[in-house]
């Protein structure tokens, strides 16, 4: 478990001041994967530098099962750092090193003897798919086989908690899903607390259980990912739900937008809503998205003139949805 509090990051530029962060807490229990998802400048690099006590944090705390990075000096320091495995965008590997040598190196550093360090390499091999090329060089891997060696590494010293710095930006598509498919098996191997920093939504509804959005260095939104996107005027429900909060869909009525999620997300709630008012509603955009194991259902619906659309609002609350005028509804920019 791992358990940021009020964690505060000044920078001088020139005379100058920065909050790159600004008060950010939030914790990510054992076994679970918290998103955080920021625009660039957001504070995100940051963030992982001051987790990891690359940089000092100005205030605050990171504690990783009860223990106190911040307070932490010299030996306990380089200790306590080694319960956070980190993984960045390239696998950063060393060329001139088998895949084997390249996971043994943290082991290597704190002195673990050859046995040990072989059993290791060969178990978190097995764990990323790579049996066979323990004696291969990183040149002839692809770049999603060089990302599994990079997570192996990050597991050699038997982390609890693993922090991902935008892990997929640099992978395709197909590769990108096998990586997150692995992240998401390593949860609940050893217990690991997950942190994935990105600005890619589809990792984030792909395997994240909670998310937060950062943005000038503050948790602006945060929560189980079926909280924040059951929310129609949320940032991250529109960001992750995916109908853009005020495009120019076309249509001469009134636009209500409707939210509405689990057995509920399955009504017919357009029909049901056009016999109750007597009028046809046209739908002008639609997402449908099954996430954390819900189903939820964004709807932007054309209200004919002459039918008053807080009738159709409430009779969409009625059902059980979530119903608002997308006029009232905040602007908010795309985050993807
Ligand atoms: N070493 C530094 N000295 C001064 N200011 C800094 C330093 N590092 C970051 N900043 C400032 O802190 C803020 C947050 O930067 P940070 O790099 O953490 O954002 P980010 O979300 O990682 O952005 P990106 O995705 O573009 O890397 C920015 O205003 C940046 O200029």
């Amino acid at each position: 478990m791992i358990t940021v509090s009020d964690l505060t990051k000044v920078y001088l530029q020139g005379k100058r001041q920065v909050r790159a962060l600004d008060g950010v807490s939030l914790t990510v229990p054992a076994g679970s994967i918290h998103g955080i998802i920021g625009h660039s400048g957001a504070g995100k690099s940051t963030l992982v530098r001051c987790l990891t006590m690359l940089d000092r944090p100005t205030s605050g705390t990171v504690e990783i099962n009860g223990v106190d990075l911040t307070a932490a000096r010299s030996d306990a320091l380089r200790t306590a750092r080694r319960r956070i495995g980190l993984v960045f965008q390239q696998a950063n590997l060393f060329d001139s090193r088998t895949i084997a040598a390249n996971v043994a190196y943290p082991l290597e550093i704190i002195g673990a003897d050859k046995a040990r360090t072989k059993a290791k390499v060969d178990e978190l091999l097995g764990l990323v798919g790579l049996t066979d090329a323990g004696q291969a060089y990183p040149s002839q891997l692809s770049g999603g086989m060089r990302q599994r060696v990079g997570i192996a590494r990050a597991l050699a010293t038997d982390p609890d908690v693993l922090l991902f710095d935008e892990p997929t930006s640099a992978l395709d598509p197909r590769t990108t899903d096998e990586i997150l498919d692995l992240i998401q098996s390593l949860r609940t191997h050893a217990e690991l607390a997950v942190l994935v920093i990105t600005h890619e939504m589809h990792v984030v509804k792909r395997i994240c259980d909670s998310v937060s959005l950062l943005e000038g260095g503050r948790i602006v939104e945060s929560g189980a990912l079926t909280d924040v996107v059951n929310r129609l005027d949320g940032r991250l429900s529109q960001a992750l739900l995916g109908i853009p909060p005020h495009a120019d869909l076309g249509g001469d009525g009134t636009q209500v937008d409707v939210l509405s999620s689990g057995p509920k997300a399955l009504q017919p709630v357009v029909a049901h809503v056009s016999n109750a008012v007597g009028a046809e509603i046209a739908i002008l955009a639609g997402s449908v998205e099954h996430l954390a194991g819900t189903t939820f259902s964004h709807l932007r619906l054309s209200v004919p003139d002459g039918v008053d659309p807080q009738r159709v609002i409430d009779e969409l609350r009625a059902l059980g949805a979530d119903a608002a005028l997308t006029d009232s509804l905040s602007q908010v920019e795309d985050l993807a």
